[in-house]
């Protein structure tokens, strides 16, 4: 790729919302074609891209250096890189193309820059997410189960029950907040598309699998998903580039519906019970499709431990209520935890009402997480302390007299429908522990992202904090 391409690239990631490397220094490392998935007959031709975005340190001069590989269908204008390991720390990008051989109007803000590809001539390449007549050709890949190799590199659809999609769904691409790309189609299924490339297995595809499997219907079905191998860089590896499940249609989203009912004075606590026993049921079915482990308590307080340390560099206000938070975690060095996969970031913003119930999505755990820390096995606490300090941040967005109450009876619906009746003591410090553990996490996130909300978390470590005072309790070490 030439270096005014890359820089085009570059300029078109940096102003995407999904781009993880904004404010760093970043240059394109490799882009690697997939397989075409259309025919040499059909336009737009489409492909997937995947985009090495590499952050070299400030004193490296830009590369640009891209060379041809063999192992790539060959094209003019995208290459991997020669370099087998990198130096540096890396993101892949998938980017979903769509090549036209003139403009498309009403695709101006989706337009990736215009090239010459080997095997089409000069054309127009655009954000295939937005290009209606590409996502009609997607739709219909994935109801033929489409399949398509070039060498070492190969694209598939995979599908469940399809029966009930129909060929001809419009396509609408998702306008709200999201960290991916989402295509509605109809009202019957959304197509999501990853951006940031996880090799390997989707947390979220896994889940909604093993969920549909076992019956649940606390959450969307899942439709089918677009899985690749390919060579990166020389190394074979593979992904997951999108998930199709059903469309949630007429859905409000938990978050809206408890400020709701805030500013209303109303009363929360049938919707908090009807998710306590939605999170109930999945914790259920995660248990019958996946591993579970008891561990020793001691293990879980020295992560909580270790994460406070790493999180008080980020705010340092943590330094001073450090002894509360640690009596807080060392509640859990007496307990043996029973631990099993679990939603990992479960929050107001992860449910979705519909006319047929409460439905959960996204369950790729935290973002700021590694992928092993994400898939490792915890206590299901941490998401029942999740959706508590949920209601917590609902109740400080709308203070006012109410606010206190509206927590109160929230908290308790939602604990009783989840546990079958309010949890005993041991219980309770388990959660206060978990509870601590994500508020931390959440200031965290707060100074990094929306930093006028910092004051919600530091609330409740406060209040966590200053209670092990209270108490007296102390780390044991
Ligand atoms: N199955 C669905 N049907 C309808 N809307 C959905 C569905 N799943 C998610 N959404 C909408 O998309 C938004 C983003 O979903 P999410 O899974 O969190 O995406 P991302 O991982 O890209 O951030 C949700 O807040 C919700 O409004
Ligand atoms: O992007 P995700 O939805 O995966 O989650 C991240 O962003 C959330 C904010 O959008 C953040 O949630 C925090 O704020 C919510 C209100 O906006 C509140 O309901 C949550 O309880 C609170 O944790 C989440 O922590 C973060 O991982």
């Amino acid at each position: 790729m030439d270096p005014e391409s890359a820089d085009q690239l570059l300029r078109h990631l940096a102003q995407a919302r999904w781009f993880a490397g904004k404010g760093r220094r970043a240059e394109i490392g490799s882009v690697t074609p997939l397989p075409w998935l259309t025919d040499s007959s059909t336009w737009p031709a489409v492909r997937v891209e995947i985009v090495r975005v590499d952050y070299p340190p400030a004193e490296d001069p830009p590369t640009h250096d891209l060379q041809p590989s063999e192992d790539s269908p060959p094209t003019q204008d995208s290459q991997p890189a020669a370099a087998g390991t990198q130096p540096w720390p890396y993101e892949l990008y998938q980017l979903m193309v769509a090549y036209h051989r003139a403009p498309v109007p009403g695709l101006l803000h989706a337009e990736l820059g215009r090239r010459t590809v080997a095997e089409l001539g000069p054309v127009i390449g655009y954000d295939a997410t937005q290009d209606p007549a590409a996502c009609a050709l997607l739709w219909q890949m994935l109801l033929d189960g489409h399949q398509t190799r070039y060498r070492d590199s190969e694209i598939s659809f995979h599908r469940t029950d399809i029966s009930e999609l129909a060929p001809d769904a419009v396509a609408q691409p998702f306008t709200g907040q999201q960290s991916n790309t989402s295509v509605m189609f109809g009202d019957q299924a959304m197509i999501k598309f990853f951006r940031r490339i996880e090799l390997g297995a989707n947390l979220d595809i896994e889940v909604h699998d093993a969920l549909g499997r076992a019956g649940v219907r606390d959450v969307a079905r899942l439709y089918g998903w677009i899985h690749a191998h390919w060579l990166q860089d020389g190394t074979p590896v593979e992904a997951d580039l999108a998930m199709a499940v059903e469309k949630l249609a007429s859905a409000e989203d938990g978050w809206g519906l408890a400020l709701d009912s805030l500013r209303t004075a109303g009363d929360f606590s049938e919707d908090a019970a009807a998710l306590g026993t939605a999170l109930a049921q999945i914790h259920h079915a995660l248990r019958g499709a996946f591993p579970t482990a008891e561990i020793d308590g001691r293990t879980t307080e020295s992560l909580m431990r270790t994460r406070l340390t790493v999180a008080a560099d980020v705010a340092p206000v943590l330094t001073e209520l450090t002894p509360g938070l640690e009596s807080a975690f060392a509640q859990l060095g007496a307990t043996t935890l029973a631990t099993q996969r679990v939603h990992g970031d479960f929050h107001l913003g992860q449910t979705l009402k519909t006319p047929h119930g409460w439905r959960i999505i996204d369950f790729e755990g935290e973002p700021a997480k590694s992928m092993a820390e994400r898939v490792a096995l915890d206590s299901p606490w941490r998401d029942v302390a999740g959706m508590l300090r949920s209601f917590d941040y609902a109740a400080a967005t709308v203070p006012g007299p109410g606010a206190a109450r509206w927590l109160a009876s929230a908290r308790e619906a939602f604990l009783t429908a989840y546990a079958g009746g309010l949890p005993g003591l041991d219980e309770q410090a388990i959660l206060r522990a978990y509870e601590a553990d994500k508020a931390v996490y959440e200031l965290v996130y707060e100074v990094r992202n929306r930093p006028d909300w910092t004051a919600i978390p530091l609330g409740a470590i406060r209040t966590i904090a200053n209670e092990g005072d209270h108490d007296g309790i102390r780390p044991r070490r």
